[in-house]
């Protein structure tokens, strides 16, 4: 089993360049199902998740090769829309393979989505987005299917704004007949992202980045190439490595309009920050205050990024509170860090965090991939050695973990552990 080590690393310093967003790519290659040729996608990250649509391209007959930096994706021959379960529900985003192959084929076997598990990350506005384009959907045990004879365009108004289902519903109703609107859309870039790429391919989608978005269907998708925006998350993580210590770390390759309320945050605790068109660089100051955080959609402080800033806060002297609004359960990593020496409680829906005290090393659970970024602050900036397991679940989202934590000076590597020399007691909650 594999684990990393992190040692105490004192301020971090340098440069990282940051890959295309693993939420945007997950959507750009399955959306490319709808092409009737050949698609070019570049910026997409090497990461586990890529790896399992990979695996079920393969299994309908959808050719992807990874080459030069890019992945070439061949939908020509995709011959069924069987997808696996098993497969499905090791990633969250399986759902868009629902959306994408169902005006293809007309019916859509797939498992339930798995991923990052909050507690609850209901479906029911995709399957809300399903009916109402026509289709009909039936639930079983580890499995649904969705099924219609046509996808006719619709009215459709999200009773929650969530980026999933509105990338899910442009793929759905993108080759519908007529006029589709989405009302409270989600504006997350990643969507932005998706109509983008659709275009390119002669989708007629507009008004991405707003809360109502107009998709007139189109009848067929050409091939293109496209490239993925960079990983917001991943970079807004980068930055506040460099408040653990005072440190100085530039993130190259981003859009720093994508990080405005984590930039503003991270002002606000006395960080200082600076950005040119495609660089951000943060300095921390050593001395940082307390502060509240309430994470929201885009543009508000995505939940993604509520667990970095959690280790963050933990080196700011006061008593910090963090609200997670989206998730509000998504708590999983308080317990691990509370193994560190952190004085963390869960009232409520609320962490409340005392900050400014001494974490020492000692072994930690990654459940999920925003726990592991949390993790992997924490151990750079506890005394002496963090072992951190689960990192299956850090590599759903980043390539080169350690490589790339390593270009900003961070002490880490990837380590070997025998199931049977695991110390007890690091998959509890407590
Ligand atoms: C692969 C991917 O892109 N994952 C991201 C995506 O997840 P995901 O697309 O699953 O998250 P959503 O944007 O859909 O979720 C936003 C909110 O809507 C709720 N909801 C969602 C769908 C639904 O059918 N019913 C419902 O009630 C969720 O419980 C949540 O409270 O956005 C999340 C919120 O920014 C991020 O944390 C994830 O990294
Ligand atoms: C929650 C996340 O991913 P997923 O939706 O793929 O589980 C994440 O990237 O933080």
């Amino acid at each position: 089993m594999k684990y990393i080590e992190t040692e105490f690393s004192g301020s971090l310093n340098g440069k990282v360049h940051i890959p295309g967003a693993k939420n945007s790519s997950l959507a750009l290659l399955v959306a490319s199902c709808l092409a009737d040729d050949i698609v070019t996608l570049r910026g997409i990250p090497r990461i586990e998740d890529v790896n399992i649509i990979a695996a079920i391209g393969q299994d309908i007959g959808m050719e992807l090769k990874q080459a030069y930096g890019q992945v070439i994706i061949d939908p020509r021959r995709i011959h069924n829309a069987m997808i696996d379960p098993g497969k499905a529900s090791s990633y969250r985003a399986s759902y868009y393979f629902a959306g994408a192959l169902l005006s293809k084929f007309g019916r859509v076997t797939i498992g339930f989505p798995g991923g990052d598990d909050f507690v609850s990350r209901p479906i029911d506005q995709h399957i809300k987005v399903f009916k109402a384009l026509g289709a009909k959907v039936y639930t079983f045990n580890d499995y649904y299917v969705v099924e219609a004879a046509e996808l006719k365009g619709a009215e459709i108004y999200f009773d929650t704004i969530t980026s999933g289902a509105t990338i899910n519903a442009m793929l759905a109703a993108v080759l519908a007949k007529g006029r589709t609107q989405l009302h409270n859309a989600a504006l997350d870039p990643e969507v932005v992202d998706t109509a983008a790429f659709l275009n390119r391919l002669g989708a007629r989608i507009y008004g991405a980045g707003t809360e109502h978005i107009r998709i007139e269907g189109v009848s067929f998708l050409t091939g293109g190439s496209h490239a993925a925006i960079p990983d917001r998350l991943i970079a807004g993580a980068f930055l506040m490595a460099a408040g653990l210590r005072g440190g100085q770390v530039t993130v190259m390759d981003v859009i720093p309009e994508h990080l405005g309320a984590c930039l503003a945050k991270m002002e606000e605790i006395g960080m200082d920050v600076e950005f040119g068109e495609s660089h951000i660089t943060a300095f921390g100051t050593g001395s940082l205050k307390a502060t509240r955080i309430r994470t929201g959609m885009y543009p508000g402080f995505a939940t993604d990024l509520q667990q970095p800033m959690t280790a963050l806060l933990l080196q700011a002297k006061g008593k910090s509170i963090v609200t997670d609004r989206v998730f509000p359960k998504r708590f999983a990593h308080l317990p691990q860090l509370r193994r560190l020496g952190a004085e963390i409680e869960l009232r409520k829906e609320s962490a409340f965090i005392r900050g400014g005290l001494p974490l020492q090393g000692g072994w930690v659970h990654a459940t999920d991939v925003r726990a592991g970024t949390c993790l992997l602050l924490a151990g750079l900036a506890s005394e002496g050695r963090t072992c951190i397991t689960g990192v299956e679940h850090i590599e759903r989202g980043y390539e080169d973990v350690i490589s790339s934590f390593q270009s900003i000076g961070a002490k880490l590597s990837m380590r070997e552990l025998n199931a049977q020399e695991l110390p007890g007691r690091i998959h509890m909650n407590n």
